[in-house]
């Protein structure tokens, strides 16, 4: 597989963010993080806490209902190219070639036609399906769809990569295949990364730092952060006792009630 370049970059500020949905869900209230370029911060919570709202926000799908996201010192308005975001369900385009959904953004871009042909092959290399590239999305298993839409937001060349629970439907031995490919790709182009999983593990394997968040309608609260976990492992061996004491650590945070308002 081949090797990337580095692309965009940029950090992420967020402060004093709530979100009130219509009809009156408190989805989250005050919440603050600041995100580092380059930084890969994995989100983890309860069902409900808020992670999913979190990205839209960051992504410009829902407007906060208060508070301030900047992303490269810009405040998030809308959608926008500087965010790539990647869903668990791959959302490719069924009529198009693995080629042609990876060129979808960069031949918009109004690039030369063979700057188009080269970002897109490099990314298709870059996931390992160049032997694809000429397939239809049904053709391929689930593990390679996935593979195809990350190729396909990395193309774009985006300064923040959004993931919301990404592999969630894939088997266990694809996903750890997808894991370490994703971090083999962000150590090559050190894209900010903001990653939504219900896996600890996956968090603890994958991130900088691990934001617990707690809270949600459920609970009767609205979605916060609960704590920050820096992941100052030299490694990330999934069986050695370092790495399950940060698990443990993380799954307590996750499991302990909400604080009462
Ligand atoms: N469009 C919407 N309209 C109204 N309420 C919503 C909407 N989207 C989410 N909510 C509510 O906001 C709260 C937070 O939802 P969100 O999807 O952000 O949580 P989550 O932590 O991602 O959950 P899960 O882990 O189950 O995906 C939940 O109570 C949810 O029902």
């Amino acid at each position: 597989m081949e090797h990337l370049t580095a692309g965009r970059t940029a950090d992420v500020r967020i402060s004093g963010l709530s979100k009130v949905y219509a009809g009156g869900v408190a989805a989250m209230a005050d919440v603050d993080l600041t995100i580092a370029s380059g930084e890969f911060v994995a989100v983890v919570g309860a069902s409900g806490c808020g992670k999913s709202t979190l990205l839209r926000i960051l992504a410009g799908f829902e407007r906060p209902s208060a508070g301030v996201v900047e992303v490269g010192g810009t405040p998030v308005t809308g959608p926008g190219p500087d965010r790539g975001v990647v869903f668990q369900d791959y959302g490719l385009f069924p009529w198009l070639s693995v080629r042609e959904n990876v060129a979808y953004g960069p031949s918009r871009k109004k690039l030369p036609k063979a700057e188009v042909a080269a970002v897109t092959d490099r990314f298709i290399a870059a996931v390992g399906l160049t032997r694809f590239a000429a397939k239809y999305p049904a053709q391929l298993s689930g593990g390679m769809q996935q593979r195809v839409a990350i190729a396909r937001v990395l193309a774009n060349d985006p300064s923040l990569l959004l993931m919301d629970e990404p592999f969630g439907a894939l088997d266990a031995l694809t996903r750890a295949d997808l894991q370490a490919e994703l971090k083999r790709i962000h150590v090559d182009t050190r894209t900010t990364v903001v990653f939504v999983t219900h896996s600890i593990e996956e968090a603890v394997y994958l991130a900088d730092r691990v934001v617990v968040m707690t809270g949600g309608a459920s609970h009767g609260v609205p979605g916060s952060i609960r704590r920050i976990v820096p992941v100052d492992l030299a490694d990330r061996d999934v069986t050695s006792p370092a790495f399950n004491a940060v698990k443990r650590e993380i799954a307590d945070l996750v499991h302990a009630a909400p604080a009462p308002v």
